[in-house]
Parts: structure tokens; sequence; C-alpha cells
């Protein structure tokens, strides 16, 4: 009804302000778009699930998020597919984890500094009434 429709608009304008934060991140450049399988032609051997920023804000339009918990969930795709796909000693495998790492912190950070666990207790409390 009218007040869930309130609360998931909500939740959709918390979600594209975490996202945007990211994207707007130049550190986080790489993870803005889906990883090129043409420059990276053995990627989709490797991993799975795909997942970048701007699927997420995507995701975000399409209402595919009814809590914070399922964003989590697609957002932190995109880091540990970074650290799973970059495992060598390599001088660029290393730059790109240690990116992955700072996107995984970023995003918790920012999810810890804005969200209300009452907000979100409500969006999964919804969740579980559908
Ligand atoms: C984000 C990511 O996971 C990524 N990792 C790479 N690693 C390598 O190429 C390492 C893998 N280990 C062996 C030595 N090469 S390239 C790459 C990438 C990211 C894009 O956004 C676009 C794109 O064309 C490629």
């Amino acid at each position: 009804e009218e007040q869930e429709e309130d609360m998931q608009r909500e939740l959709r304008c918390f979600l594209r302000h975490i996202t945007e934060r990211l994207y707007l991140d130049r550190r986080f450049k790489t993870f803005t778009k889906p990883v090129d399988t043409v420059q990276v032609p053995d990627y989709l051997q490797v991993i799975k699930q795909p997942m970048d920023l701007s699927s997420l804000l995507t995701n975000i339009d399409k209402h595919k998020y009814i809590t914070v918990n399922e964003f989590v969930r697609d957002a932190d795709l995109i880091w540990n597919n970074a650290l799973t796909y970059n495992p060598d000693s390599a001088t660029l495998d290393r730059k790109i984890r240690h990116r992955a790492h700072a996107l995984k912190d970023a995003l918790h950070a920012i999810i810890r500094e804005h969200l209300d666990p009452e907000f979100e207790k409500a969006c999964e409390a919804m969740k579980e009434r559908r």
C-alpha cells in the first residue's frame, strides 16, 4: 500500500546515493562498467556473476532490490569478482586487489554511516509480507 511504496522509494534513493558516491570515486573507475569480455575473453569462464556500478544503478531503477541486504549481495560481487579474477602476485593483479578492498571498505562504511537499522528492519518485514 501507500506507505510501502513510500518506503521503497526512500530505499531506491538511499541505494542510488551509495552507488553514485562510489561511481564518482576515481579509485573505482575500473568497476563502473561491465568488464569488457572482448578485452578479457576468459572473464566469463572464471566469473559466473559479473557485476559493476552501472548495472547496480540499472537494477535499482528496475526495482530489483527491496532491502539493503539484497543490494549489498550484488554490490559485494563487484569487489569479490575482482579478487577472484586477480589472484596473481603480478603488479596489475595486486593493484586491482587493492582497489577491490578499498571498494569493499568504502561501500560498507557509507552504508554504516547512513543506514538507519530500523529502516532496514522495516524493508525486511515488508519482504516477509510479500
Ligand atoms: C576489473 C577486473 O577485474 C579486471 N581484472 C583484470 N585483470 C587482469 O587482466 C589480470 C588477471 N590475472 C592475470 C593477469 N591479468 S583486467 C580487468 C578489467 C576491468 C575492466 O573494467 C575492463 C577490462 O577490460 C578489464
